[in-house]
């Protein structure tokens, strides 16, 4: 669980990122957060993770937080299970180096996101994608209660994606974990997350269940841009995809009438 009361903060005088902002998101349940550039939602999760201390209000979390950053460079002498077994420091004495049973529980978590055959590759030789679903996993190493991911699945194809959505569900829905990321992709929220944070460029938010922040109307007034949302019925799944009118085409001519 986290819970989010009355919080604040800016870096510049009279520029609140974000303000009396109060929100909780349980246990077991996905949540996300959306917004412009540089609206504060980084800002927001490093306040949760501890790394950044609010101007105003407070937090509270139930467990250990594991953080998955958008990037992070690292020593070239590390390999793939190197950067994941540093999930396991939380465990380990001042001076002891990982035993067998950490191992053991970071080659499990290479396993979840489908990445056991490069544990030996230099994690800076690794593809942008491949270095997030480390850093996911080094995050599950930790056996964290709380997750919290920073975009994880922007530098990812669209399968991956799927591999991490599911995921995401899968530890909230059977291990329990409180799950928050930020995105950029208005349907992975609708994919997955119960409750959706909207941050605005003016301090002001809108936080609900995800159905009901994630309207048309709500994200063209955010982003400035008119969008649809297109529901799809497939076999097995329905899916919802927010496309944006960017303007950047005139309709094309209809080529399947025979002259
Ligand atoms: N340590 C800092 N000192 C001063 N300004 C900062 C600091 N960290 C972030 N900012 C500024 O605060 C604003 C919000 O940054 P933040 O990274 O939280 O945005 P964001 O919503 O995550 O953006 P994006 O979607 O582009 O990742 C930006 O204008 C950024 O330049």
């Amino acid at each position: 669980m986290i819970r989010i009361e009355n919080a604040g903060h800016r870096f510049r005088p009279e520029h609140w990122l974000f303000r009396e902002l109060s929100v909780t998101f349980p246990s077991g349940r996905i949540a996300a957060i959306l917004g412009p550039n540089g609206c504060g939602k980084t800002t927001l999760l490093r306040a949760i993770c501890g790394s950044l201390v609010l101007a105003e209000g407070s937090i509270a979390i139930d467990g250990h937080v594991g953080f998955v950053p958008q990037a992070l460079t690292a020593d070239q002498s590390y390999c793939a299970i190197d950067m994941v077994l540093l999930g396991r420091s939380r465990y380990l004495g001042r001076f002891s180096s990982p035993g067998r049973k950490d191992r053991e529980r970071a080659y499990e978590c290479l396993e979840e996101v489908g990445l056991v055959s490069l544990a030996e590759q230099r994690y800076d030789r690794l593809s942008g994608g491949q270095r997030q679903l480390i850093l996911l996993a080094r995050a599950l190493a930790s056996d964290c209660k709380v997750l919290v991911l920073d975009e994880p699945a922007s530098a990812l194809d669209i399968a991956n994606q799927g591999v991490v959505l599911r995921l995401l569900l899968r530890l909230a829905g059977s291990l329990g974990l409180t799950v928050l990321f930020t995105t950029h992709h208005p349907d992975h929220a609708i994919g997955i997350a119960d409750t959706t944070l909207l941050m605005q460029r003016d301090a002001a938010h809108i936080t609900g269940p995800t159905e009901t922040v994630l309207t048309e109307g709500n994200l063209t007034r955010m982003y400035g841009v008119p969008v649809r949302r297109v529901d799809v019925d497939a076999d097995e799944e329905t899916a919802a995809a927010i496309v944006p009118l960017h303007g950047l085409r005139t309709k094309l001519p209809d080529l399947s009438v025979e002259r």
